[in-house]
């Protein structure tokens, strides 16, 4: 495969033209952020003008949108905190909507203004434009200057500065985190390509055991609020989880629902790509923050071993420079540790037994996350996202038959779809995994395709390792997986 059509095939995964992403939950973050109080002084310093009104009790804020020429970065964020104030009485408003953004965004026009408010303080805004002309070599220029006044009660003065400016500036970036959209990001040997991330899989879409979706996304909530907490044992902040299961069972899918419920950019790293050392350290130098690292089928994503080649001495100098999976991850660790952002790093593979064993023992990484074939719950929620349904008559056979049988969601999902309508539907899939049976019965007494063998332990549930707590578990569980999976599905 050339490089090109590699990046699309990988593309593939994560894009779907079917639907754009879904507003997906948002993460609600109290993240106490560190940069604020220094920021907030130069935003003091330079730009904001208090004024002592002569006629009331009320102090005034003006809030430029520049200052000199370096942009007022609170009178940004105030216009982002603004839009979500806007009553549906105000006469007058501004529409737009940019390319980087997945919504019209709707704000206030020049000259009007709105009440917030906030801990029970009224703050009174207003949007001032004006135009100013200066004369210069090039003639007579005009350009618009804006500003907010701000208006309120001078006792509350303390606390604007102190707690409603930084509220301000803290849900203008969480605003702006839900607006953006998202990039998957691929590498060409040492550089990242980056496309829009069109997933529409969500945490709520996402087939799988209800017990061990709630845990997965306990555990990102969790992640996400401990800065501090990583800071304090010194290690770096990332989460690791390791996806296996048969093709086609949403290890992909859950990739790109974690992307969706976190609001984080995928870098999908093809290590076939990366040609040594000096390639993936600038590829993961390269990563944003708030993102996720992403090596799909890392069992058959070539062996690191032996592929230093950046000085051309490799039969001499290639068994010194050995690069494994575990190798790669502790040089991750390094440079991570450094960065104080919060990184996820998602392994998967269809077969956790041919891993190397260092990599799943524990600590390597956090959980171990079984994506198996389709049970009641994993029925449960595709029946409920192809046809909104949450019962029907047939659901006790289906659930009887899928106790049977090994159908991978992506098999369930696809008999779903062929009909809009639920009985003719959950028919059809009746009617397949009935075949599906016959099929495996056959194969069972050495008739079918493939007869090798093969150790038909059933890998139908869905299940959990926490890396750190369970390591006995872990080994289990790497031993319980059958060495062959059968049922390709595309
Ligand atoms: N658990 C699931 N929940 C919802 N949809 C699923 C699930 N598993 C599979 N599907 C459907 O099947 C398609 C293929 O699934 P996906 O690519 O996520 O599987 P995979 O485990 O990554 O497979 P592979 O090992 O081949 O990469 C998805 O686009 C989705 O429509
Ligand atoms: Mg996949």
């Amino acid at each position: 495969m050339d490089s090109h059509s590699q990046t699309m095939e990988s593309a593939k995964k994560y894009l779907t033209t079917a639907a754009s992403v879904a507003a997906s939950a948002m993460l609600a973050r109290t993240v106490v952020n560190e940069f604020l109080p220094n920021e907030f002084r130069t935003l003091l310093s330079s730009g904001l003008d208090i004024l002592f009104s002569r006629f009331s009790n009320d102090n005034v804020i003006i809030i430029r949108q520049t200052e000199g020429l370096v942009s007022n970065e609170l009178y940004d964020a105030a216009g982002t905190y603004l839009r979500t104030k806007i009553s549906p009485t105000l006469k007058r408003l501004r529409a737009s909507k940019s390319e980087e953004n997945n919504n019209i965004i709707i704000s206030l026009d020049d000259g009007e203004g709105l009440t917030d408010v906030f801990e029970g303080v009224e703050y009174k805004w207003q949007l001032i434009t004006q135009q100013e002309t200066s004369n210069s070599r090039f003639g007579e220029t005009s350009v618009d200057v804006r500003w907010y006044e701000l208006n309120f009660h001078n006792k509350y003065k303390d606390m604007t500065l102190n707690t409603y400016f930084p509220h301000i500036l803290e849900r203008a970036k969480e605003i702006k985190a839900v607006d953006r959209r998202l990039k998957l990001h691929m590498n060409q040997y040492d550089n990242w390509s980056e496309i829009d991330l069109h997933h529409p899989a969500t945490m709520d879409t996402l087939a799988m055991e209800a017990q061990l979706k709630k845990t997965i996304v306990e555990d990102l909530a969790r992640f996400v609020k401990r800065k501090e907490y990583y800071k304090r044992i010194g290690k770096a902040w990332k989460r690791g989880y390791l996806l296996f299961g048969p093709p086609g069972t949403g290890k992909s899918s859950l990739i790109a629902a974690i992307a969706n419920y976190l609001r984080f950019d995928i870098y999908d790293l093809d290590l076939k790509e990366v040609s040594g050392n000096s390639d993936l350290k600038r590829l993961l130098i390269g990563m944003s923050n708030k993102s996720m690292l992403v090596i799909e089928d890392i069992d058959c994503s070539v062996d690191l071993r032996n592929r230093d080649g950046e000085e051309g001495e490799k039969e001499t100098k290639s068994h010194d420079s050995d690069v494994t999976l575990s190798g790669l991850l502790n040089f991750i660790d390094g440079l991570w540790s450094t960065s104080g952002e919060e990184r996820i790093i998602v392994l998967t593979t269809n077969y956790k037994d041919r891993l190397d064993p260092a990599l799943l023992r524990p600590g390597r990484m956090d959980m171990h996350i079984h994506m198996g074939y389709c049970g009641p719950d994993s029925f449960r929620v595709l029946a409920s996202n192809y046809h909104a349904i949450d019962e029907h008559p047939l659901f006790e056979e289906i659930d009887g038959l899928l106790k049977e049988v090994e159908a991978t969601p992506a098999e369930v999902a696809e008999e779903l779809m062929k009909s809009d309508d639920a009985d003719i539907a959950l028919g059809g899939l009746i009617l397949f995994l009935q075949n599906k049976r016959k099929g495996e019965g056959q194969e069972e007494k050495g008739i079918g395709a493939d007869s090798s063998g093969v150790n038909k332990q059933t890998d139908r549930n869905n299940g959990v390792i926490d890396g750190e707590k369970k390591p006995v578990e872990a080994e289990d569980q790497a031993s319980a997986i059958p060495t062959t999976l059968v049922s390709q599905t595309t």
